[in-house]
């Protein structure tokens, strides 16, 4: 393992690399899933490698959908078993649900590794050893396990393939997704699309569960019927295109910053303009914009996950 300093500016990024790396030499990742994670970093770089306000949002929905499921199943593949083990764990002990290994680049030996792997991190059962082909899929994703994630109301899937994705909603079961891409299938087809990086959405996700967990179902439901996925979807495409443009901007010297100084103080002892607090109205007022926008259209979507889970 390359030993990275603590104060390289791409630390985080470079440890998950290391990971990714480990668990293919301890034969738990595929070698494909180097190539993901990859893709998934060019994204979080577009993101600004930050957990945004839509993805805390939908990492709270997650947090409400897996406390109010029956059966909630945590979909664990070779990735996000060397990013994430103990975090997937302890989200299971904390939230009651299942653990199942489903691999799309299948072998038994790669099942047993990451079993092995979750239990190692405290995990007492492990579903996936006993999968059945039960899902419509023509690839070794439609292998799952009749209790587990077949029987499931709510599967979680950090890093998904839209295929299996759009079965298990066909399936009427309420999907959450991990998913650094807004554009991938599967974040397009998951009821809950978290567009974060998987490192930072679990402990996030883990932190969020006491203020949630002493909540009546009633409270809970209202939370998720109050969601819309597409707002989240456009919040994270948007925030991609502003930090492109505030990239594209510095490249010409474009100083959005020029005419802001008044000479007022601002609480860092700088100087605050007459400018500036309006640009930070104009950003309050857009944030508003877009929670009313989603207040307003968000029962379609969760309602609609709603009523298929009272089906
Ligand atoms: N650490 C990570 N955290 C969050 N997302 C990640 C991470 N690593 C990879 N990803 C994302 O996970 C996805 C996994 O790759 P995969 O090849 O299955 O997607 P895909 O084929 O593009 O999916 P889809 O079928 O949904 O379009 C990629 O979209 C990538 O952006
Ligand atoms: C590499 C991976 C993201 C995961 O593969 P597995 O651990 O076999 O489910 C796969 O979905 C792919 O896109 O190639
Ligand atoms: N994204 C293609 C393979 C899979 O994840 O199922």
């Amino acid at each position: 393992m390359t030993e990275i300093p603590k104060n390289h500016p791409r630390y985080e990024s470079l440890m998950a690399r290391e990971q990714i790396v480990a668990g293919v030499e301890k034969g738990m990742t595929s070698r494909q899933g180097l190539i993901a994670q990859g893709r998934g970093e060019a994204f979080d770089y577009l993101i600004g490698e930050n957990t945004t306000e839509g993805a805390a949002y939908a990492e709270a929905v997650a947090v409400c959908l897996l406390l109010l499921a029956e059966n909630p199943v945590i979909s664990v593949n070779g990735n996000a078993a060397a990013l994430a083990a103990a975090e997937l764990v302890m989200l299971s002990q904390l939230t009651g649900a299942k653990l199942e290994v489903n691999l799309f680049h299948r072998t038994d030996e790669r099942v047993k590794k990451i079993i092995g792997e979750l239990k190692e991190n405290g995990a007492d059962v492990v579903l996936g050893e006993n999968a059945e082909p039960l899902l419509p899929l023509e690839h070794e994703r439609a292998k799952v396990e009749r209790d587990g994630i077949f029987d499931a109301d709510v599967v979680f899937v950090p890093l998904e393939d839209g295929d299996r994705c759009q079965v298990l909603t066909d399936m009427k079961k309420l999907v959450i997704a991990i998913d650094l891409n807004p554009l991938s299938r599967t974040a397009q087809t998951a009821h809950v699309s978290i567009v974060d990086n998987l490192k930072r959405a679990l402990p996030n996700m883990i932190d969020m569960i006491p203020e949630f967990r002493n909540m009546n179902e009633e409270d809970l439901w209202e939370i998720v019927d109050a969601y819309d996925n597409n707002v989240v979807l456009m919040d994270a495409i948007e925030t991609m295109k502003e930090n492109l443009t505030a990239k594209q901007n510095e490249i010409l010297g474009i100083d959005e910053d020029s005419d802001k100084n008044d000479g007022k103080p601002d609480e860092t002892g700088g100087k605050r303009s007459g400018n500036d607090k309006r640009n930070a109205e104009r950003e309050e007022a857009r944030r508003n914009a877009r929670i009313q926008r989603n207040a307003e259209t968000a029962r379609k979507v969760m309602m609609r996950g709603g009523d298929l889970m009272m089906e």
